[in-house]
Protein backbone atom coordinates (compact mmCIF):
# COMPACT_ATOMS: atom_id res chain seq x y z
CA UNK A 1 0.00 0.00 0.00
CA UNK A 2 1.37 3.50 -0.93
CA UNK A 3 2.41 5.49 2.12
CA UNK A 4 0.82 9.32 2.47
CA UNK A 5 4.20 10.18 1.29
CA UNK A 6 4.12 8.68 -1.67
CA UNK A 7 0.33 9.57 -2.58
CA UNK A 8 2.14 12.90 -1.68
CA UNK A 9 4.76 13.22 -3.94
CA UNK A 10 2.47 11.51 -6.92
CA UNK A 11 -0.04 14.09 -6.20
CA UNK A 12 2.72 16.99 -6.40
CA UNK A 13 4.51 15.63 -9.76
CA UNK A 14 1.00 15.83 -11.03
CA UNK A 15 0.19 19.57 -10.56
CA UNK A 16 3.51 20.04 -11.79
CA UNK A 17 3.09 18.72 -14.86
CA UNK A 18 0.00 20.30 -15.20
CA UNK A 19 1.62 24.02 -14.50
CA UNK A 20 4.15 23.34 -16.69
CA UNK A 21 1.54 22.65 -19.54
CA UNK A 22 -0.23 25.33 -18.82
CA UNK A 23 2.56 27.41 -19.16
CA UNK A 24 4.24 25.69 -22.59
CA UNK A 25 2.14 23.66 -24.44
CA UNK A 26 -1.50 23.87 -23.76
CA UNK A 27 -3.47 26.51 -25.70
CA UNK A 28 -4.60 28.79 -21.79
CA UNK A 29 -2.98 31.53 -20.57
CA UNK A 30 -2.46 30.78 -16.73
CA UNK A 31 -0.16 34.05 -15.44
CA UNK A 32 -2.09 35.06 -12.55
CA UNK A 33 -1.03 38.85 -13.82
CA UNK A 34 -4.17 39.70 -16.55
CA UNK A 35 -3.23 39.94 -20.10
CA UNK A 36 -5.88 43.06 -20.60
CA UNK A 37 -3.46 45.59 -18.51
CA UNK A 38 -1.56 47.14 -21.15
CA UNK A 39 -1.22 50.16 -18.91
CA UNK A 40 -0.24 50.49 -15.29
CA UNK A 41 0.09 53.24 -12.84
CA UNK A 42 2.69 53.15 -10.77
CA UNK A 43 1.87 55.22 -6.97
CA UNK A 44 4.41 56.24 -4.88
CA UNK A 45 3.66 56.80 -0.96
CA UNK A 46 6.32 58.84 -0.31
CA UNK A 47 5.46 62.65 1.17
CA UNK A 48 6.60 64.54 -1.92
CA UNK A 49 4.56 62.30 -4.53
CA UNK A 50 1.17 63.72 -4.48
CA UNK A 51 -2.02 62.76 -6.07
CA UNK A 52 -4.52 64.59 -8.57
CA UNK A 53 -7.50 65.64 -6.35
CA UNK A 54 -9.99 63.89 -9.27
CA UNK A 55 -7.61 60.82 -8.95
CA UNK A 56 -10.55 58.51 -10.03
CA UNK A 57 -10.98 60.24 -12.91
CA UNK A 58 -7.58 60.03 -14.16
CA UNK A 59 -6.81 56.04 -13.02
CA UNK A 60 -10.07 54.99 -14.64
CA UNK A 61 -8.40 54.66 -17.82
CA UNK A 62 -5.59 52.51 -16.37
CA UNK A 63 -5.52 48.39 -15.74
CA UNK A 64 -4.32 48.90 -12.98
CA UNK A 65 -2.52 50.48 -9.64
CA UNK A 66 1.01 49.55 -8.22
CA UNK A 67 1.51 51.35 -5.06
CA UNK A 68 5.28 51.72 -4.21
CA UNK A 69 8.52 53.07 -4.80
CA UNK A 70 12.21 53.11 -3.64
CA UNK A 71 12.92 55.87 -1.66
CA UNK A 72 11.30 57.21 1.90
CA UNK A 73 8.50 54.64 1.46
CA UNK A 74 7.05 53.17 5.01
CA UNK A 75 4.59 50.59 6.06
CA UNK A 76 2.46 53.67 7.30
CA UNK A 77 2.38 55.57 4.21
CA UNK A 78 1.99 52.38 2.00
CA UNK A 79 -1.33 52.02 3.69
CA UNK A 80 -2.27 55.18 3.57
CA UNK A 81 -1.73 55.32 -0.06
CA UNK A 82 -3.93 52.02 -0.29
CA UNK A 83 -6.69 53.63 2.04
CA UNK A 84 -6.76 56.51 -0.80
CA UNK A 85 -6.31 54.43 -3.39
CA UNK A 86 -6.92 50.91 -4.04
CA UNK A 87 -9.97 49.99 -6.12
CA UNK A 88 -10.76 53.71 -6.74
CA UNK A 89 -11.53 52.29 -9.49
CA UNK A 90 -8.84 49.75 -10.51
CA UNK A 91 -7.09 47.18 -8.61
CA UNK A 92 -4.07 47.35 -6.62
CA UNK A 93 -0.91 46.00 -6.64
CA UNK A 94 1.39 46.55 -3.69
CA UNK A 95 5.46 46.20 -4.70
CA UNK A 96 7.06 46.74 -1.60
CA UNK A 97 10.82 47.57 -1.86
CA UNK A 98 11.44 46.71 1.76
CA UNK A 99 10.38 44.32 4.22
CA UNK A 100 8.93 46.55 6.13
CA UNK A 101 6.67 47.90 4.06
CA UNK A 102 4.31 44.91 4.65
CA UNK A 103 1.91 45.01 7.20
CA UNK A 104 -1.51 43.05 7.86
CA UNK A 105 -3.17 46.40 6.65
CA UNK A 106 -1.56 46.48 3.49
CA UNK A 107 -2.12 42.75 2.66
CA UNK A 108 -5.78 43.14 3.10
CA UNK A 109 -6.39 46.11 0.86
CA UNK A 110 -3.73 45.11 -2.15
CA UNK A 111 -5.39 43.05 -4.97
CA UNK A 112 -1.98 41.81 -5.48
CA UNK A 113 1.14 41.59 -4.69
CA UNK A 114 4.59 42.02 -6.58
CA UNK A 115 7.77 41.65 -4.95
CA UNK A 116 10.62 42.32 -7.22
CA UNK A 117 13.88 40.43 -7.45
CA UNK A 118 16.16 42.24 -9.62
CA UNK A 119 18.06 39.99 -12.43
CA UNK A 120 21.19 42.40 -12.50
CA UNK A 121 21.36 43.55 -9.27
CA UNK A 122 23.37 42.27 -6.33
CA UNK A 123 22.79 39.39 -4.57
CA UNK A 124 20.85 41.64 -1.67
CA UNK A 125 18.47 42.82 -4.49
CA UNK A 126 17.61 38.61 -5.31
CA UNK A 127 17.60 36.87 -2.74
CA UNK A 128 19.09 38.59 0.14
CA UNK A 129 16.08 41.07 0.99
CA UNK A 130 13.43 38.45 0.28
CA UNK A 131 15.20 36.44 2.88
CA UNK A 132 14.40 38.59 5.33
CA UNK A 133 10.96 39.27 4.17
CA UNK A 134 10.05 35.04 4.64
CA UNK A 135 11.95 35.23 7.89
CA UNK A 136 9.57 38.48 8.44
CA UNK A 137 6.54 36.72 7.08
CA UNK A 138 7.46 33.73 9.43
CA UNK A 139 8.65 34.55 12.52
CA UNK A 140 6.37 38.39 13.03
CA UNK A 141 3.33 39.14 10.37
CA UNK A 142 2.36 35.51 10.50
CA UNK A 143 2.37 35.00 14.03
CA UNK A 144 0.79 38.40 14.77
CA UNK A 145 -1.70 37.74 12.19
CA UNK A 146 -2.87 34.64 14.05
CA UNK A 147 -3.13 36.06 17.24
CA UNK A 148 -5.90 38.62 15.89
CA UNK A 149 -7.79 36.06 13.90
CA UNK A 150 -7.14 32.87 16.74
CA UNK A 151 -10.65 32.88 18.81
CA UNK A 152 -8.36 30.67 21.00
CA UNK A 153 -4.74 29.14 21.47
CA UNK A 154 -4.14 26.12 19.49
CA UNK A 155 -1.21 24.91 20.62
CA UNK A 156 2.40 25.51 19.66
CA UNK A 157 2.91 22.67 16.83
CA UNK A 158 -0.20 23.10 15.13
CA UNK A 159 0.10 27.17 15.28
CA UNK A 160 3.51 26.84 14.26
CA UNK A 161 2.42 24.87 11.17
CA UNK A 162 -0.39 27.06 10.55
CA UNK A 163 2.48 30.63 10.02
CA UNK A 164 4.60 28.62 7.81
CA UNK A 165 1.34 27.57 5.83
CA UNK A 166 0.62 31.81 6.15
CA UNK A 167 3.83 32.45 4.91
CA UNK A 168 4.25 29.86 2.33
CA UNK A 169 0.56 30.86 0.79
CA UNK A 170 1.63 35.01 1.07
CA UNK A 171 4.30 33.62 -1.30
CA UNK A 172 2.33 31.79 -3.19
CA UNK A 173 -0.21 34.64 -4.05
CA UNK A 174 2.91 36.53 -4.91
CA UNK A 175 3.74 37.49 -8.15
CA UNK A 176 7.20 37.89 -8.92
CA UNK A 177 8.96 41.14 -10.77
CA UNK A 178 11.82 40.37 -12.53
CA UNK A 179 13.46 43.70 -13.00
CA UNK A 180 16.42 44.03 -15.51
CA UNK A 181 17.58 47.93 -14.64
CA UNK A 182 18.71 50.11 -16.91
CA UNK A 183 18.88 53.59 -15.77
CA UNK A 184 22.09 54.24 -13.66
CA UNK A 185 20.83 57.00 -12.62
CA UNK A 186 17.84 55.95 -10.61
CA UNK A 187 16.53 55.19 -7.01
CA UNK A 188 15.75 52.21 -8.11
CA UNK A 189 19.58 51.30 -9.69
CA UNK A 190 21.00 52.55 -6.51
CA UNK A 191 18.40 50.43 -4.31
CA UNK A 192 19.99 47.17 -6.11
CA UNK A 193 23.23 48.62 -6.74
CA UNK A 194 23.20 48.14 -10.56
CA UNK A 195 26.29 49.37 -11.65
CA UNK A 196 27.90 49.77 -14.81
CA UNK A 197 29.05 46.60 -15.19
CA UNK A 198 25.76 45.55 -14.70
CA UNK A 199 24.06 47.21 -17.90
CA UNK A 200 22.94 44.06 -20.29
CA UNK A 201 23.01 43.67 -23.79
CA UNK A 202 20.15 42.47 -25.73
CA UNK A 203 20.94 39.17 -25.60
CA UNK A 204 22.05 39.09 -22.13
CA UNK A 205 19.02 40.20 -20.90
CA UNK A 206 16.99 37.70 -22.88
CA UNK A 207 18.93 35.21 -21.61
CA UNK A 208 18.23 36.46 -18.17
CA UNK A 209 14.32 36.78 -18.86
CA UNK A 210 14.61 32.93 -20.03
CA UNK A 211 16.01 32.43 -16.28
CA UNK A 212 13.01 34.33 -14.67
CA UNK A 213 10.53 32.49 -16.83
CA UNK A 214 11.60 29.28 -17.09
CA UNK A 215 13.09 29.03 -13.93
CA UNK A 216 12.28 31.42 -11.08
CA UNK A 217 8.72 31.58 -12.76
CA UNK A 218 8.02 35.07 -12.50
CA UNK A 219 5.48 36.26 -13.58
CA UNK A 220 6.64 39.92 -15.32
CA UNK A 221 9.54 40.48 -16.47
CA UNK A 222 10.45 43.95 -15.93
CA UNK A 223 12.49 46.52 -17.92
CA UNK A 224 12.84 49.50 -16.01
CA UNK A 225 14.65 52.57 -17.14
CA UNK A 226 12.93 54.47 -14.36
CA UNK A 227 13.05 58.05 -14.57
CA UNK A 228 14.25 58.18 -18.22
CA UNK A 229 13.20 56.73 -21.68
CA UNK A 230 15.16 54.10 -22.69
CA UNK A 231 14.75 54.49 -26.51
CA UNK A 232 16.07 52.82 -29.36
CA UNK A 233 18.11 50.84 -26.44
CA UNK A 234 15.16 49.57 -24.82
CA UNK A 235 13.74 48.81 -27.79
CA UNK A 236 16.23 46.23 -28.36
CA UNK A 237 16.33 44.72 -25.32
CA UNK A 238 12.53 44.31 -25.88
CA UNK A 239 12.31 42.52 -29.01
CA UNK A 240 14.97 39.90 -28.08
CA UNK A 241 13.22 39.76 -24.42
CA UNK A 242 9.81 39.53 -26.26
CA UNK A 243 10.12 36.53 -28.39
CA UNK A 244 12.14 34.79 -25.65
CA UNK A 245 9.11 34.93 -23.33
CA UNK A 246 6.06 32.98 -23.76
CA UNK A 247 4.16 33.02 -20.40
CA UNK A 248 5.64 35.72 -18.49
CA UNK A 249 4.69 39.41 -19.34
CA UNK A 250 6.95 42.11 -20.19
CA UNK A 251 6.46 45.38 -18.64
CA UNK A 252 8.43 48.45 -19.41
CA UNK A 253 8.41 51.44 -17.38
CA UNK A 254 10.92 54.21 -17.44
CA UNK A 255 10.32 58.24 -18.75
CA UNK A 256 7.12 57.79 -20.72
CA UNK A 257 4.87 60.36 -21.39
CA UNK A 258 3.43 60.61 -24.86
CA UNK A 259 1.46 58.14 -27.27
CA UNK A 260 4.55 58.22 -29.76
CA UNK A 261 6.98 56.44 -26.80
CA UNK A 262 4.26 54.12 -25.77
CA UNK A 263 3.95 52.94 -29.01
CA UNK A 264 7.57 52.70 -29.63
CA UNK A 265 7.91 50.62 -26.40
CA UNK A 266 4.53 48.27 -27.14
CA UNK A 267 5.62 47.65 -30.89
CA UNK A 268 9.07 46.54 -29.82
CA UNK A 269 7.38 43.95 -27.41
CA UNK A 270 5.98 45.14 -24.72
CA UNK A 271 2.70 43.62 -22.92
CA UNK A 272 2.20 46.43 -20.88
CA UNK A 273 3.85 49.95 -19.63
CA UNK A 274 4.54 51.55 -16.50
CA UNK A 275 3.84 55.09 -15.61
CA UNK A 276 4.61 57.01 -12.75
CA UNK A 277 6.17 59.88 -12.24
CA UNK A 278 4.30 61.91 -14.75
CA UNK A 279 0.95 60.93 -13.28
CA UNK A 280 2.29 62.09 -9.92
CA UNK A 281 3.17 65.72 -12.27
CA UNK A 282 -0.30 66.41 -13.07
CA UNK A 283 -0.98 66.77 -9.02
CA UNK A 284 1.82 69.66 -8.91
CA UNK A 285 0.47 71.07 -11.96
CA UNK A 286 -3.21 71.33 -10.60
CA UNK A 287 -1.95 72.29 -7.34
CA UNK A 288 -0.48 75.68 -8.81
CA UNK A 289 -3.54 75.96 -11.74
CA UNK A 290 -6.33 75.92 -8.73
CA UNK A 291 -3.97 78.24 -6.56
CA UNK A 292 -4.31 81.11 -9.84
CA UNK A 293 -7.81 79.79 -9.90
CA UNK A 294 -9.12 80.80 -6.75
CA UNK A 295 -6.69 84.08 -6.85
CA UNK A 296 -8.36 85.05 -10.38
CA UNK A 297 -11.84 83.17 -10.39
CA UNK A 298 -15.18 84.37 -8.85
CA UNK A 299 -16.41 81.72 -6.47
CA UNK A 300 -19.58 81.41 -8.82
CA UNK A 301 -17.75 81.19 -12.09
CA UNK A 302 -19.84 79.20 -14.09
CA UNK A 303 -18.19 75.93 -16.11
CA UNK A 304 -17.51 78.24 -19.11
CA UNK A 305 -15.78 80.81 -17.25
CA UNK A 306 -13.57 78.10 -16.00
CA UNK A 307 -12.90 76.63 -19.39
CA UNK A 308 -11.71 80.07 -21.10
CA UNK A 309 -9.72 80.22 -18.01
CA UNK A 310 -8.40 77.46 -18.74
CA UNK A 311 -7.72 77.92 -21.90
CA UNK A 312 -5.65 81.18 -21.14
CA UNK A 313 -3.87 80.01 -18.30
CA UNK A 314 -2.48 76.28 -19.60
CA UNK A 315 -1.61 75.00 -22.88
CA UNK A 316 -3.53 71.20 -22.43
CA UNK A 317 -1.86 69.91 -25.20
CA UNK A 318 1.48 70.06 -23.24
CA UNK A 319 -0.16 69.59 -19.72
CA UNK A 320 1.15 66.90 -17.48
CA UNK A 321 -2.36 65.81 -17.86
CA UNK A 322 -2.58 65.42 -21.42
CA UNK A 323 1.03 63.86 -21.15
CA UNK A 324 -0.86 61.09 -18.72
CA UNK A 325 -3.63 60.27 -20.56
CA UNK A 326 -1.45 60.19 -23.90
CA UNK A 327 0.49 56.92 -22.43
CA UNK A 328 -2.88 55.22 -22.41
CA UNK A 329 -2.84 53.51 -25.55
CA UNK A 330 -6.64 52.96 -25.69
CA UNK A 331 -7.71 56.55 -25.01
CA UNK A 332 -8.98 58.39 -27.80
CA UNK A 333 -8.23 62.30 -27.55
CA UNK A 334 -6.36 63.20 -24.25
CA UNK A 335 -5.86 66.38 -24.43
CA UNK A 336 -10.32 66.30 -24.64
CA UNK A 337 -10.03 64.18 -21.11
CA UNK A 338 -7.05 66.55 -19.78
CA UNK A 339 -9.38 69.73 -20.40
CA UNK A 340 -12.26 67.69 -18.93
CA UNK A 341 -10.48 66.94 -16.09
CA UNK A 342 -8.85 70.18 -15.26
CA UNK A 343 -12.05 72.25 -15.53
CA UNK A 344 -13.44 69.77 -12.97
CA UNK A 345 -10.80 69.91 -10.56
CA UNK A 346 -10.61 74.19 -10.98
CA UNK A 347 -14.66 73.58 -10.50
CA UNK A 348 -14.06 71.45 -7.13
CA UNK A 349 -11.74 73.70 -6.01
CA UNK A 350 -13.67 76.45 -6.36
CA UNK A 351 -16.86 74.87 -4.26
CA UNK A 352 -14.63 73.88 -1.74
CA UNK A 353 -13.59 77.07 -0.75
CA UNK A 354 -16.66 78.49 -1.19
CA UNK A 355 -18.06 75.84 1.28
CA UNK A 356 -14.80 76.17 3.35
CA UNK A 357 -14.87 79.57 3.79
CA UNK A 358 -19.14 79.23 5.05
CA UNK A 359 -18.49 77.00 7.27
CA UNK A 360 -15.25 78.41 9.09
CA UNK A 361 -15.63 79.17 12.59
CA UNK A 362 -19.39 77.69 12.13
CA UNK A 363 -18.95 74.38 12.94
CA UNK A 364 -15.49 73.36 15.19
CA UNK A 365 -16.86 69.23 15.84
CA UNK A 366 -16.40 66.31 13.53
CA UNK A 367 -20.65 65.67 14.43
CA UNK A 368 -21.56 69.25 13.38
CA UNK A 369 -19.30 68.97 10.44
CA UNK A 370 -20.98 65.77 8.91
CA UNK A 371 -24.25 67.24 9.46
CA UNK A 372 -23.35 69.77 7.62
CA UNK A 373 -22.17 68.06 4.78
CA UNK A 374 -25.69 66.25 5.07
CA UNK A 375 -27.91 66.64 1.75
CA UNK A 376 -25.65 69.07 0.31
CA UNK A 377 -24.13 68.22 -3.17
CA UNK A 378 -20.53 68.22 -2.61
CA UNK A 379 -17.37 69.47 -4.69
CA UNK A 380 -16.18 67.01 -7.05
CA UNK A 381 -18.87 64.30 -6.05
CA UNK A 382 -20.79 64.22 -9.48
CA UNK A 383 -18.04 63.41 -11.02
CA UNK A 384 -16.68 60.65 -9.05
CA UNK A 385 -19.69 59.07 -8.01
CA UNK A 386 -19.93 58.54 -11.93
CA UNK A 387 -16.47 56.74 -12.51
CA UNK A 388 -17.00 55.20 -8.76
CA UNK A 389 -20.01 53.90 -9.36
CA UNK A 390 -21.60 54.56 -6.27
CA UNK A 391 -20.67 51.70 -4.03
CA UNK A 392 -22.14 51.40 0.03
CA UNK A 393 -19.52 54.41 0.72
CA UNK A 394 -19.31 57.42 -0.73
CA UNK A 395 -15.92 58.47 -1.33
CA UNK A 396 -16.21 62.07 -2.50
CA UNK A 397 -18.26 62.80 1.10
CA UNK A 398 -15.02 61.20 2.96
CA UNK A 399 -12.45 63.25 0.66
CA UNK A 400 -14.36 66.64 1.48
CA UNK A 401 -14.63 65.93 4.97
CA UNK A 402 -11.26 64.58 5.78
CA UNK A 403 -9.95 68.07 3.66
CA UNK A 404 -12.78 70.16 5.56
CA UNK A 405 -11.28 68.38 8.67
CA UNK A 406 -7.68 69.49 7.90
CA UNK A 407 -8.75 73.09 6.62
CA UNK A 408 -10.98 73.89 9.88
CA UNK A 409 -8.35 72.54 12.31
CA UNK A 410 -11.10 69.70 13.22
CA UNK A 411 -10.29 66.57 15.73
CA UNK A 412 -11.30 63.92 13.99
CA UNK A 413 -10.54 60.47 11.92
CA UNK A 414 -10.56 61.01 8.37
CA UNK A 415 -9.00 60.02 5.20
CA UNK A 416 -5.14 60.75 4.81
CA UNK A 417 -5.40 63.33 2.68
CA UNK A 418 -2.22 65.02 3.12
CA UNK A 419 -1.38 62.84 -0.30
CA UNK A 420 -3.91 64.39 -2.04
CA UNK A 421 -2.45 67.55 -4.13
CA UNK A 422 -4.26 70.82 -3.04
CA UNK A 423 -4.36 69.64 1.11
C1 LIG B 1 8.25 38.89 1.27
C2 LIG B 1 8.18 40.22 1.88
C3 LIG B 1 7.51 40.39 3.19
C4 LIG B 1 8.71 41.34 1.30
C5 LIG B 1 9.46 41.37 0.04
C6 LIG B 1 10.60 42.32 0.15
C7 LIG B 1 11.42 42.41 -1.10
C8 LIG B 1 11.96 41.16 -1.69
C9 LIG B 1 11.63 43.61 -1.66
C10 LIG B 1 12.42 43.79 -2.91
C11 LIG B 1 13.53 44.78 -2.69
C12 LIG B 1 14.21 45.11 -3.97
C13 LIG B 1 14.88 44.04 -4.71
C14 LIG B 1 14.15 46.38 -4.43
C15 LIG B 1 14.75 46.79 -5.69
C16 LIG B 1 14.34 48.18 -6.10
C17 LIG B 1 13.18 48.23 -7.03
C18 LIG B 1 13.14 47.34 -8.19
C19 LIG B 1 12.26 49.13 -6.80
C20 LIG B 1 11.10 49.34 -7.68
O1 LIG B 1 11.35 50.46 -8.48
P1 LIG B 1 10.62 51.87 -8.23
O2 LIG B 1 10.54 52.13 -6.81
O3 LIG B 1 9.37 51.87 -8.93
O4 LIG B 1 11.65 52.83 -8.90
P2 LIG B 1 11.94 54.38 -8.64
O5 LIG B 1 11.75 54.71 -7.20
O6 LIG B 1 13.35 54.52 -9.11
O7 LIG B 1 10.95 55.08 -9.51
O1 LIG C 1 8.44 57.24 -13.08
P1 LIG C 1 8.64 56.76 -14.49
O2 LIG C 1 9.87 57.29 -15.14
O3 LIG C 1 7.40 56.95 -15.30
O4 LIG C 1 8.88 55.18 -14.37
C1 LIG C 1 7.82 54.34 -14.00
C2 LIG C 1 8.30 53.10 -13.32
O5 LIG C 1 8.94 52.22 -14.17
C3 LIG C 1 9.16 53.37 -12.11
O6 LIG C 1 9.37 52.16 -11.47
Amino acid sequence: MPSIDDIATTFESATRTLSLAGRTVLPVDTNPVPAAWDHVTKIDPEEDKKLPLLFPLYLQHTGALEVGGSKDVTGQNTEETLELVAGRPRPAIQEPSGVRQVTERTREQADYFAVPQVLNGDTEAIVGTLGSGIEYLREELGPSYLEDKLPIPLGDGLERRIVSLFSAWTLQEAVFEAYIIMNLDSAAAREASVTEDDLLSPRAAKQRAMVAETVLESEIVYLEYSGTFGGEEAEAILEDVSEALSWSRLWYGGGLDSRENVQAVLEAGADAVVVGNVFHEIADEEAELCADAVEELSPDATRSDVEDWVSTAIDVEESSAAEYLSTIPSLSNPTARAREYLVATIEATLAFEELAGALEGEVTTADELQTALDDRELPGEVELDSVLDGGPESFPRELVFGLLVDRLDIDADRLPVEHISVA
